[in-house]
């Protein structure tokens, strides 16, 4: 029988192999429900393999996992899912609705009737995506945005415990990656929705994310975004130079560029006109004046990511050429 105080992931002495190779091992670090946690980690460093052991999908060669109190695979229909590729899996001739409704009664083909309740179901969910007055439309006929919502709806239809998502943010325009985390944000606080996104670029999320699991040196390890948000731990990762730069009012920047960075900081801190001016010199062609944060949490000043306007840069292997900035909570 589950415990509520049972961690919602827990990997001990977990490895797994893809084609005879060991992708990763030694992970042992348990995630707490309620939390919003990244996966990062270079191309190739077994991501996407750790949303596919967690699924069942993929057996473990060593050690075990455990979600949602259960082993790995035997509590799915508790977890809502979002492929990275999701549009390559459903046909994009569907409407909305009936993609959403997909949540519920699965890829079942044929007739099968669908409840009042089901019906409504789909309809308030589409209401907390943002997407009422769409319900008709055609997934083909909607913005990258809001297909993805589509995709987030459908994964939360049915009332999931937590939700994976794969590279939710990956080929989504500056305004459309703020309202998906902000949509994060929200089932976070109001639904206590425990969310685990794999993500190239820890940037945008930043302001969301309670901790992250970095895939470095082929073992993953858990820890606080206090702990993560190290240069040295970031340079290692990334294998690129990474700084975190703090003002004194508690925003950070990760500057993965050492030639982007003002001369004559090394301890990575600047007062407040300095942080202005350094984040005006170099960002200020895709932050216009007067353009507010749209991030996850609006109360704070959180400049946003400079690589997010360039979705084409921004979903690339490492955090190079990308830039955040964002306030540091915990
Ligand atoms: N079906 C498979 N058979 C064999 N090897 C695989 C298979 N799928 C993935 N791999 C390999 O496993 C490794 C980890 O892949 P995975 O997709 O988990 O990485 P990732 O960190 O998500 O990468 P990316 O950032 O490029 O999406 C890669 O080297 C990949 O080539």
């Amino acid at each position: 029988m589950e415990k509520e105080a049972e961690p919602c992931i827990e990997f001990r002495q977990a490895a797994v192999q893809r084609g005879g190779r060991t992708i990763w091992s030694e992970g042992t670090f348990a995630i707490q429900r309620g939390t919003v946690t990244a996966i990062v980690g270079t191309n190739g460093a077994g991501k996407t393999t750790m949303i596919d052991v967690e699924l069942g999908l993929l057996p473990l060669c060593h050690g075990s996992v455990t979600v949602l109190g259960r082993p790995a695979g035997q509590a799915n229909g508790r977890i809502g899912y979002v492929p990275q590729n999701y549009m390559d899996d459903v046909d994009s001739n569907v409407t909305v609705d009936q993609s959403i409704l997909l949540g519920i009664t699965g890829t079942r083909f044929g007739f099968h009737r669908v409840t009042r309740e089901q019906r409504g179901a789909v309809a308030d969910i589409i209401d907390f995506v943002g997407l009422h007055g769409k319900e008709r439309m055609r997934l083909n006929e909607l913005s990258g945005g809001l297909r993805q919502r589509a995709a987030i709806a459908q994964a939360l239809v049915s009332h999931p415990d937590l939700l994976l998502l794969d590279e939710p943010l990956a080929n989504l325009d500056l305004a459309s990656q703020s309202a998906i985390v902000e949509l994060f944000a929200r089932l976070n606080r109001e639904w206590g929705m425990t969310i685990q996104i794999v993500s190239h670029d820890l940037n945008m999320l930043l302001p969301i994310l309670t901790g992250a699991v970095y895939l470095l040196d082929g073992h993953p390890h858990y820890s606080g975004m206090s702990t993560v948000l190290d240069s040295q731990l970031l340079t290692h990762l990334y294998g690129t130079k990474v700084e975190v730069v703090t003002t004194p009012q508690g925003d950070m920047f990760v500057t993965p560029n050492p030639d982007m960075e003002p001369a004559g900081h090394g301890d990575g801190t600047l007062d407040a006109s300095e942080a202005a001016c350094f984040f005006k010199q170099h960002y200020a062609h895709s932050h216009p004046a007067g353009q507010q944060s749209q991030g996850a949490t609006p109360s704070r000043a959180t400049p946003q990511s400079a690589a997010a306007t360039q979705p084409d840069t921004a979903t690339q292997g490492s955090t190079q050429g990308s830039t955040q900035g964002f306030t540091q909570e915990d």
